[in-house]
């Protein structure tokens, strides 16, 4: 969502001459995020989202861009890709796959209430739910092989403290890894920033490019950790409002409910190490917002106090 991949008007204007979707009028780039190169298009049809995939080739985009057709054209809440004149979703520009989505209405929160809370937990059921008949090719990120792998790529930066305080994690996550907790497709990713609202209300779910197989709980617990926390303190009121709105739709079981807290712990030691590989990774982007690496230590370590109160 920074830009790391330049794109000239004449450029764009090429590109879009290869869809039914109008002349653009319009284009900046946008911000967010840190994966990807987005831009925000105004064509004299409506508003579009072109998005430059910086890492993952045609090949591994192919089953995420199918569940965002799949769950676009069910649900306007989703980004609907769009496909151009010969019926291709993804194109190339600038020697990276490219992507045109409708441009969803609303903005991403930086403080969610508990409505919004409860309001996120019920969508992330609804994506649950209604991707519970599809088998999904691509394996968990998140799990605990996934994190070692992270680990390995940072631990010479570590401070003896933190090798230690992970090296326990790991240790405990191991031991305690559950695989019959019920799973399927998770987005991956559901932050405040990958959401948008209009009036109070949803208006958007973003970004699945993290999305893989894995347990629900999962994606409870990514995105628990991210819309529960005010000013770096996890917030179990909002915690409950985000599960009472989940519930709604799909109660938990006793064991998803006995594994919450690990879950808890297991995000936070995900993120505190993927964002400490990009730090470290040194990528240059014309726009970027870094983020903070620590804010997912702090909350490793509330959870394990939680988990020992
Ligand atoms: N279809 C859309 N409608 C409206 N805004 C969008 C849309 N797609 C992307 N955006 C905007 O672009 C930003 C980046 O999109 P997205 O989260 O998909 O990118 P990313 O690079 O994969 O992000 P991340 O670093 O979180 O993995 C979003 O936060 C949002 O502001
Ligand atoms: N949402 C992630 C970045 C994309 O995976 C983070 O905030 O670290």
């Amino acid at each position: 969502m920074s830009v790391y991949t330049s794109v000239t008007p004449e450029q764009l204007d090429a590109f879009f001459g290869a869809y039914d979707l109008g002349q653009v009028v319009d284009y900046a780039g946008i911000p967010d995020g840190i994966a990807n190169s987005h831009y925000a298009v105004a064509t004299t049809q409506g508003d579009y989202v072109l998005t430059l995939f910086e890492a993952q080739n045609g090949e591994e985009l192919t089953p995420v861009i199918g569940l965002m057709q799949r769950l676009g054209t069910r649900n306007p809440l989703y980004p609907n890709p769009q496909a151009d004149k010969q019926n291709r979703l993804l194109l190339n520009l600038n020697g990276k796959p490219t992507l045109v989505c409708k441009r969803l209405a609303g903005r991403s929160i930086v403080s969610p209430t508990l409505d919004q809370c409860r309001q996120i937990g019920t969508q992330l059921a609804r994506l649950h739910l209604d991707t519970r008949d599809c088998t999904f090719p691509i394996a968990s990120h998140h799990d605990v092989l996934s994190i070692k792998a992270l680990f390995e790529q940072v631990e010479n930066q570590l401070s003896a403290g933190d090798r230690e305080l992970i090296l326990s994690e790991l240790q405990f996550q191991s031991e305690h890894e559950q695989q019959a907790l019920p799973g399927g497709v998770i987005h991956g990713d559901l932050f405040r920033d990958n959401a948008l609202f209009a009036d109070g209300q949803i208006s958007g779910i973003l970004d699945f490019y993290s999305a893989c197989s894995d347990h629900w709980l999962r994606d409870i617990a990514v995105c628990a950790n991210d819309w529960c926390r005010d000013y770096g303190i996890f917030n179990t009121q909002k915690l409950t409002a985000l599960l009472s709105g989940y519930e709604t739709l799909r109660p938990l079981s006793a064991i998803e409910h006995q594994h919450c807290n690990r879950m808890l712990r297991a995000a936070s030691l995900r993120f505190w190490l993927s964002r400490l590989v990009h730090h470290y990774s040194n990528r240059p982007a014309a726009l970027s917002q870094p983020k903070d690496p620590f804010v997912f230590k702090d909350l490793l370590v509330q959870h394990r106090h939680a988990a020992h109160a």
